[in-house]
This record gives C-alpha cells, structure tokens and sequence, in this order.
C-alpha cells in the first residue's frame, strides 16, 4: 500500500488555520507510527488572498491542487469579504471542479457529549450529500437590481446522471452498515420535478439493494424528527441544500458544530478527494483560540480512511472519544483540545 501521499491544505479564513494546525498536528501523529508520509503544500487562498490580488482560485492553482492525493481544507469566508465571493470562487468551484459528489457527513453521539435532547437515544448516521448540483451550481440571476422590482432566480440543477451516482453511492453506503436502512430527504410533495426524480431514482436503484430498507421523508418532517427521534436515521441521502441545514442541525443533536466531520468525496478517485470540517469560518470567534478543533481532528480521520488507513482512523476516532468523554466542560483552547487528542494517538498501542 502506498505510503507517501501529497496532501494540499487550504487552510482558509477566520478559525480555519487554527483548527487546520490541530488536525495536522494529530495527522503527523499518526502517520508517524503507521509509517505514512503527508507530503504537505499549503495554499494561500481566501480572504487575505482575495484582497491582495483579487484571486479565490487561479485555474493553475487547481490545477496543482488536482495533482494531490487528498486535501485538507479549514474553512472559507470573512466579512471583509463580498458573501459569496469565497464561497463559491474557492470552496465551491473545488467541489464542483474535483467532482466532488459524495459530501460524506457523519453523525455520531458519543458518550459523555452533551446533547439538547433529553432522550437522545443512540444516534449513528450518515447524511449522504450530493455536492455538485442543486441549488448551490449559481444558475439563476438577477434584474433590476435594487429596484421594488428586482427579479432573482435560482434553480436547482438535477439530473439523472448527478442524482443516481449519489444515491448508489448511498445504497452502498447503507448496505454495508449493520441497520442498513436508507431515508430519502426532499421536500416531492412541492418540488415536484426534481423531486420525483429523487424518488424514482432511489426506487429504481433500490431495487439493486434489496436488503435495504428505504424510507421516504419531507424535509421539513425530517428535522422534527432528527430533534425527537434521531435514532431513527441510519443513512440519509438528499440534496446539496437541505443537506447543507440538515447536517448543522445533525451537528447540533450530538455534541455541536465543533465536532462535526465531513468529506467531500470523488468516489470515482478520479480527482482527489477533500476533507473539512462542517462548520465555517466562524469570525466571531476567530483569532481567539476558542474553536474547537475537534471537528477537522476528525476530518483528519475520516481522510485516512479514505486513503485506506481505516485501523490509524480508528485511532483518530477513539482519541477523540476518550477526550471528549474526559471533558468536564472546563473551557480549553484550541491548541490545548489539539494537543490532548494528539497525546491520546501517541500514548495509544500503534496498529501492527
Ligand atoms: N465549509 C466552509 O468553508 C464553510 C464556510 N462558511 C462561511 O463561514 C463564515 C461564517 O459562517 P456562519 O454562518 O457564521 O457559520 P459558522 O459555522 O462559521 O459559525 C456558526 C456558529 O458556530 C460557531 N462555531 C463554528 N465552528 C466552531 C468551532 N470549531 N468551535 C466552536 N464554535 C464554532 C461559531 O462561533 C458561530 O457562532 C461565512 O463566511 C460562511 O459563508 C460557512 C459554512 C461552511
Ligand atoms: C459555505 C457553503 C458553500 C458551504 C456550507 O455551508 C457547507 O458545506 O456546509
Ligand atoms: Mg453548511
């Protein structure tokens, strides 16, 4: 099995660098023992970029990005910034540019987390997003801008080819979980065209999986649902937007958006894949080492795995558990949560 990989790092606005530092810190960790080399290329993109020369992604920069095995990415966005300028030019056009169809969000609860539910039950899923179409593709517009008559679109782009990669890759997805079960979230009751497609693609798929056990809800249902009965959910497959807000409130059931991981996945491994935390830039607290790395620790995690190193993400995970589970709800720092979840890889016995 491979071991050198060239690992790209954006790190990105606001607390991004910080808790990108944490995620590295724990990588090298465990790359160290397992015997793996990250040969890192960290990229100067975002807002101090954008303001130096009125870049978010040259084509040759993603261009060298693309050449990576994997990338780490903090976050992307400021208020110095024009909202959307960063969002879309850096973050979004790599999803869509690396093809990024699979964005892999677990949700876990782990014990001792605190959680708003009073009967959280056991939570355990996994939101399957798509990434590259709905909403988010920017193909709408606006006329008479600023006037009482301003006019604005934005559609939603699915197709057939977008919706049944990412439903298969859902239905392998729950077929290899132990509940195997899949729920569609989308909102067919209203949105009729793209949702029909929705539901007919994951009929038709589903019939390739006969051992799942698929089940249908609104989106709006599904958050009642994810507030009062979360264990419900075994693998969620659903659109880039509701799969945006569902999983910030997935994040808020089981422990906050400090703990959330994500992938952005090219299943295909036809261009590198992309992992970061679910949360943003978070610029109210930025530069006062009060984030939470914990989430791009994982995000650390869930890259190894995809690179094949499920034992050394194994770790990752059962650090981060011991931490948190030691928590007491006294406040650390972000160098301080890093540096504990870093000690727990090494203390633990390497993988043979
Ligand atoms: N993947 C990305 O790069 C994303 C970028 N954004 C961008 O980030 C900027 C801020 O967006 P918001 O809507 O405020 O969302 P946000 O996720 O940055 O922050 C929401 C709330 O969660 C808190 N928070 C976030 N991460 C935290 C952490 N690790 N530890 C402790 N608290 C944390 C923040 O302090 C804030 O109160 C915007 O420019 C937005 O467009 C937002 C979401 C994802
Ligand atoms: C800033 C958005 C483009 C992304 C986002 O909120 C997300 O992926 O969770
Ligand atoms: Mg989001």
């Amino acid at each position: 099995m491979t071991s050198t990989y060239s690992l790209a790092v954006v790190a990105g606005d606001g607390i991004g660098p910080e808790v990108t530092d944490q995620a590295l810190k724990v990588l090298d960790v465990v790359a160290a023992d397992a015997g793996l080399t990250f040969d890192r290329t960290a990229y100067d993109l975002g807002a101090r970029r954008w303001h130096a020369t009125g870049e978010t992604l040259p084509d040759s920069v993603l261009e060298e990005i693309r050449g990576h095995d994997a990338i780490l990415l903090g976050a992307v966005g400021d208020p110095s910034v024009p909202s959307g300028v960063l969002e879309r030019g850096l973050l979004l056009r790599l999803r869509f540019e690396l093809d990024h169809y699979v964005n892999l969000r677990p949700s876990k609860l782990f014990p001792g987390v605190p959680t708003p539910l009073a009967d959280p039950g056991e939570i355990d899923f996994v939101v399957v997003r798509e990434g590259t179409e709905g909403p988010y593709v920017g193909n709408g517009g606006a006329i008479r801008v600023g006037t009482p008559h301003e006019v604005a679109t934005e559609v939603s782009l699915n197709t057939a080819f977008g919706v049944e990669r990412v439903v298969r890759d859902a239905f392998a997805r729950a077929q290899a979980r132990p509940r195997r079960k899949l729920t569609l979230v989308h909102k067919n009751n209203v949105l009729v065209h793209a949702g029909h497609l929705w539901s007919r693609t994951v009929e038709a798929v589903g019939a390739e999986f006969p051992d799942v056990t698929v089940d249908y809800l609104h989106v709006d249902a599904a958050t009642i649902f994810l507030a009062t009965d979360p264990s419900r959910f075994d693998v969620i497959v659903t659109d880039n937007l509701f799969g945006d807000i569902l999983t910030d409130l997935a994040a808020a059931i089981t422990g906050g958006i400090g703990l959330a991981a994500s992938g952005n996945v090219n299943p295909d491994r036809s261009s590198p894949s992309m992992f970061e935390p679910v949360h943003g830039s978070a610029p109210d607290i930025a530069g006062q080492s009060k984030a939470d790395p914990t989430a791009a620790i994982l995000s650390a995690g869930l890259l190894l795995e995809h690179l094949g190193h499920a034992a050394e993400a194994q770790r990752i995970t059962a650090a981060v558990e011991a931490d948190i589970a030691a928590r007491q709800g006294q406040p650390r720092s972000t160098q301080e949560v890093g540096e504990a979840i870093a000690e727990r890889v090494a203390a633990e016995v390497p993988v043979a």
